[in-house]
């Protein structure tokens, strides 16, 4: 991961978070991390997740705080190396928010094509729903 991870600063949170707060994500009471509860139809779909999820993260060198339970995945994002939340776990939140968009809508009819027209960074997301303000991943979730 280039630079050294900093805790965001006020600004920045108030920028970035009510985004996130918009898809399910919280601040956590008493630490710095965010965390949201994902629900999944079966362990398959739960696991697929959690296995695309892992595999960016070991790219990104930034790793998810987590418990599965059958259909459920309980995610935590912190950085430890700077003690709290830095843009890290906004990148990589939006990475984990994309891979649930696209992989549970490729289980309904409801095609990711047949969305309304995407973000026009690189996340295909609908708009309003990227909250990335600077990209820096750029895997498009087919190659993964
Ligand atoms: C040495 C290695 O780069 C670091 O320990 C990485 C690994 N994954 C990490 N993951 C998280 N969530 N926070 C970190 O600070 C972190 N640091």
């Amino acid at each position: 991961m280039a630079g050294k991870a900093h805790r965001l600063s006020t600004e920045e949170r108030e920028q970035l978070l009510p985004n996130l707060r918009a898809v399910g994500w919280n601040e956590v009471e008493g630490r710095d991390a965010i965390f949201k509860e994902f629900h999944f139809k079966d362990f398959n779909r739960a696991f697929g997740f959690m296995t695309r999820v892992a595999l960016q993260a070991e790219k990104l060198d930034h790793h998810p705080e987590w418990f599965n339970v059958y259909n459920k995945v309980h995610i935590t994002l912190s950085t430890h190396d700077c003690g709290g939340l830095s843009e890290r776990d906004i990148n990589l939140a939006s990475f984990i928010e994309q891979v649930h968009v696209l992989q549970e809508s490729s289980y309904t009819s409801k095609s990711v094509q047949s969305l309304p027209p995407s973000c026009p960074c690189c996340c295909s997301l609908p708009p309003g729903m990227c909250f990335l303000p600077k990209i820096r991943f750029v895997t498009p979730l087919a190659s993964l």
